[in-house]
């Protein structure tokens, strides 16, 4: 059964068309990567499908459930997760503390303190968990994000670019926590420009070219496809 199903999402900004006719089904259960050249629409897909812009045309269905018109906080109640490239943790605040606050709506008590626990273990984070977020170094605090993004345990989980300014070691850690997520039955939708990265996890990839769906199939295909070699793979991506 598709989790998430795009039917024909326009979305304008004046006279630019950043996504056109934007059709595009995620199974639930799988690891779907989204690529595409510089301003292809990718990050306006996500704002789309998490309720901060409104498509100009189109639907967007999530577990069976029009939600077009519904606010993001309704979208999130309904098991929606994003993280987006810049890392939004609280600075002056504990690794700790900044996992408390993404749980609390949920967790209370000797429960919080245990799911908390479990995520520093997860995010390979224990030893840092009073160290203040702001001095963490940058994959450390795009963990950190991820955290705070998956402790409410969404069904579908959006990643921006996760592994953007990572070392290749960090990005290899960060695939392996999206594929124990993914086993644990999170479906996930990642937008990225490194090609290891989508390699490594991704059962399904959709390129995306100026706001239309360009291509899409196994990354096998992809990568063997000269189509997208031509407007993307071949710009010292792969
Ligand atoms: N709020 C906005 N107002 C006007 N134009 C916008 C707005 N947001 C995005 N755009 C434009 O829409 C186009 C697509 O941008 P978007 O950020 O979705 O692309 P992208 O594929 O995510 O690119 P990148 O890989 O660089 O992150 C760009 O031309 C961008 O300038």
């Amino acid at each position: 059964m598709a989790l998430l199903e795009l039917r024909g999402l326009n979305k304008h900004f004046g006279g630019l068309h950043v996504t056109n006719s934007v059709d595009l089904e995620l199974e639930a259960g799988e690891i779907h990567c989204l690529i595409g050249p510089n301003g292809a629409g990718k990050s306006t897909l996500f704002r789309l499908i998490l309720g901060e812009h409104h498509p100009g045309s189109g639907n967007i269905l999530f577990a069976g459930e029009n939600i077009t018109a519904l606010k993001s906080f309704a979208r999130i109640d309904r098991g929606l997760s994003v993280k987006f490239q810049v890392p939004g943790v609280f600075k002056g605040l504990s690794v700790r503390q900044n996992l408390e606050i993404a749980l609390q709506r949920q967790h209370h008590g000797v429960e919080l303190a245990r799911e908390i626990d479990r995520l520093l273990t997860f995010l390979n984070l224990e030893a840092d968990q009073e160290q203040t977020a702001g001095n963490l170094s940058h994959g450390q605090k795009q963990w950190l994000e991820i955290g705070m993004a998956v402790g409410l345990k969404p069904r579908l989980l959006l990643l921006d670019e996760p592994t953007a300014g990572m070392s290749p070691e960090e990005t290899h850690q960060t695939g392996e926590m999206v594929q124990r997520l993914n086993v644990d039955g999170m479906t996930v939708l990642a937008i990225e420009h490194d090609m290891a990265f989508v390699r490594q996890v991704a059962q399904r990839v959709t390129v995306l070219h100026l706001g239309q769906v360009f291509a899409q199939g196994s990354i096998e295909q992809i990568v063997a496809d000269e189509r997208v070699a031509a407007i993307y793979l071949g710009q010292a991506h792969v």
